[in-house]
């Protein structure tokens, strides 16, 4: 992730060799009425790689991740993921780059209490028209390489199995990239913890990109580069590792 030179008040010669970019912003403006709330947004991810964006609230950092789903259209700039830019997708494409590309984790979970975890995790392969064993036998598979039981009542999961099974469910379709909003913002201290270090470990893992917005610094600091989002302007970034700032 590098925003524009002109706004780093790191030395960019300090950052890390950088894999190719999977996912590339450059300039998103998004403005709803007179209201900037992103302002020339710039930030790559590379694969095997994890940023994480803070900011104060209000900052727009929710805003960035929904014009990255194509939830919300950008004034103007370019997202650009695995080579193809999503603001000129429209419609099916658009939600077809999504399911196959992009795994979003909730700070909440938001599963399906009516479903099994493993159901749970096998629906966004069934929806792309997986095969139905395959995509079951995946779902298995990484609920048991997370440690999450497959059968029995979703609702009964606790705070740190329910993030698993939504970390399951991203990755079921091998994304390019893994959002994830305050993904441990519901979690007691020591879940925390778990669930960031299983977040921060998913590019080693599997080779995905990801994105994490938080507030936690404990769990922004685990990432390879820390920005922060201020008025909707990417203000800094800083390599934990390097001890820039
Ligand atoms: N549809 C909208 N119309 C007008 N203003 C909006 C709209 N959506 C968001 N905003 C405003 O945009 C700003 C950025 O919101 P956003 O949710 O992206 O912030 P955030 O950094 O994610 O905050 P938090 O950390 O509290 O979740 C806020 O001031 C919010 O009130």
């Amino acid at each position: 992730m590098v925003p524009r030179e002109s706004r780093l008040n790191v030395d960019p010669i300090a950052l890390p060799a950088r894999s190719d970019p999977v996912l590339r912003i450059e300039s998103l403006t998004y403005a709803i009425d007179d209201r900037i709330l992103l302002n020339e947004v710039d930030l790559q991810v590379g694969a095997g790689e994890s940023v994480t964006i803070t900011g104060p609230s209000g900052s727009g950092k929710s805003t960035l991740l929904s014009c990255i789903l194509g939830l919300l259209k950008p004034s103007s700039g370019r997202i650009v993921l695995s080579g193809q830019d999503l603001v000129r997708l429209r419609g099916r494409e658009l939600a077809r780059i999504r399911q196959r590309k992009i795994g979003m984790v909730f700070q909440f979970g938001e599963l399906i209490p009516e479903l099994t975890p493993l159901e749970n995790v096998a629906l966004p392969a069934l929806l792309q028209r997986g095969n139905r064993r395959e995509s079951y036998d995946k779902a298995a598979a990484l609920l048991s390489e997370l440690g999450v039981p497959s059968h029995g009542r979703t609702d009964r999961l606790s705070g740190g199995e329910r993030q698993r099974t939504g970390v399951a469910r991203a990755l079921i379709n091998s994304p390019a990239v893994i959002l994830a909003d305050e993904p441990t913002g519901a979690l007691d201290a020591k879940t925390k913890d778990q669930v960031a270090d299983m977040i921060f470990d998913l590019p080693r893992a599997y080779g995905c990109a990801v994105l994490v917005v938080t507030h936690d610094a404990s769990v922004a600091e685990r990432a390879n580069h820390v920005v922060h989002l201020d008025g909707g302007v990417l203000a800094t970034v800083r390599t934990p590792g390097l001890g820039g700032s």
